[in-house]
């Protein structure tokens, strides 16, 4: 048995094989600003009414501010959904991105989370199953609170070796590598010394990027380290926590359809090419191309530990001359320790422009829009053309270490 399908099992009540189909209940079902009002049409089409409302999260964070009137309308309709089934998990733009406020706040092991974005993936990381819906089949879930799913098969995917150099960014860039999008509706099982040992935020930016191979998800088991953070971070009582380690998974023989190794000792850092996430090289053969914009944030790369790694190599320094630097804290709370940590001052007084807690220029609405022609280095999870504006500018994926050195040298290194 795959971890997905114990997971999927202990929900369901009895021993479930990957390729069938049954009936779920969400534990936690998410929409945001985008995918809200979308949802609550065709809620009303179908005539129903809201039956699971303590169980679903609303956050405002794709266009944060609005920022046409289109978003404010949308925004404006989203809100009414709010009030109409009084729905208390909500969170109004400014507080963060949907996935970095559910990894604060909501998701457990264990858990079915179902979220109308398709990064919902990043979830796996809590040793969940957490996938995309679109807004109708988030229509239906709000309505009956459970959906039909089709247990994934799954890819095993084993991080070795050791390299300081090397980060979560890295390694799932070359994972996409790798696998190309041949993980069509699987599961993504991270595992190996390597995973082991990261931390939750790293384990988050592994899960996130499932979605890119076409993964269903990507999961990771549930142990010292996710119960460390609920109880640090989340602050669970000791009850609760023995509580979910007493119902902890662990998967001695797995069903795998597969089983990958990749050794990082002698890896370099890796980059995504235009205009997909799988085309990725090590950073020695793009190294010394001039960039106009950097991007630092995103749900794949705006926490905490991103921001003090770029910290360090933005102190004292200042932005290239032609160089646009953006960094967005993926969340307030993460926006608050960066504050009290004095890393926000360190990246203003290199030349940086932070914008509030949100998608921001991510998916190409605004915060940093790109002209023809010009090259984003970004931390986030998608290149695809034209996805941060013109359909001829360029976006090269990479980690935060890499969007900092090269944001002060104006062009791609992992020298500074
Ligand atoms: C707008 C939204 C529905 C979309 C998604 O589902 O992923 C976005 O978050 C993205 O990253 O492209
Ligand atoms: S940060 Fe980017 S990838 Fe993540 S949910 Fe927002 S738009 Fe999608």
């Amino acid at each position: 048995m795959s971890l997905i399908e114990a997971i999927i099992s202990k929900k369901a009540g009895y021993e479930v094989t990957a390729g069938e189909t049954l009936t779920l209940k969400a534990d936690l079902a998410m929409t945001h600003d985008g995918s809200t009002p979308l949802a609550y049409r065709a809620l009303k089409e179908m005539g129903a009414e809201v039956k699971i409302p303590e169980k679903i999260v609303i956050c405002f964070d794709h266009t944060v501010p609005p920022n046409t009137v289109k978003s404010a309308e949308f925004q404006k309709i989203a809100l009414e959904f709010v009030k109409k089934f009084n729905i208390k998990n909500f969170h109004p733009g400014g507080e963060g991105i949907c996935h970095q406020i559910l990894a604060e706040n909501y998701v457990l092991p264990n858990m079915f989370v179902a979220g109308g974005d398709s990064h919902t993936c990043t979830h796996g990381a809590f040793g969940a199953f957490a996938t995309g819906f679109g807004a109708t089949d988030m229509a239906y879930i709000y309505a009956t609170g459970e959906t039909w799913i089709k247990v994934p098969e799954t890819i095993r995917v084993n991080i070795v070796g050791e390299n300081p150099n090397i980060s979560p960014k890295d390694i799932i860039l070359r994972v996409c590598k790798e696998i190309g999008k041949r993980a069509i509706y699987k599961a993504i099982e991270f595992g190996g010394e390597v995973v082991k040992k990261m931390d939750m935020s790293g384990r988050l930016t592994l899960c996130n990027m499932a979605i890119e191979m076409g993964a269903k998800t990507g999961v990771i088991e549930a142990d010292e380290i996710t119960f460390n953070y609920l109880r640090e971070e989340r602050g669970l009582s000791e009850e609760k926590i023995n509580k979910l380690k007493r119902e902890a998974i662990k998967v001695e023989e797995g069903n795998y359809i597969k089983e990958i190794f990749i050794d990082i000792t002698e890896m370099e850092e890796q980059i995504a090419l235009p205009h997909s996430p799988d085309n990725v090289k090590p950073i020695s053969e793009v190294e010394g191309l001039e960039i106009d914009q950097v991007f630092i944030g995103s749900c794949t790369n705006g926490r905490i530990e991103d921001l003090r790694i770029v910290a360090k190599y933005l102190k004292g320094k200042k932005v290239h001359k032609d160089v646009k630097l953006i960094i967005i804290p993926a969340s307030k709370k993460v926006y608050l320790k960066a504050l009290k940590e004095g890393l926000i001052e360190i990246f203003i007084k290199a030349g940086a422009m932070i914008c509030p807690p949100g998608c921001g220029p991510c998916l190409g609405a605004h915060q940093g829009v790109l002209a023809e022609g010009e090259v984003c280095l970004s931390t986030s999870n998608r290149n695809f053309r034209g996805r941060m504006g013109d359909p001829n500018s360029y976006i090269y994926l990479c980690s935060p270490k890499i969007a900092a050195i090269s944001a002060v040298k104006g062009y791609i290194t992992n020298e500074g």
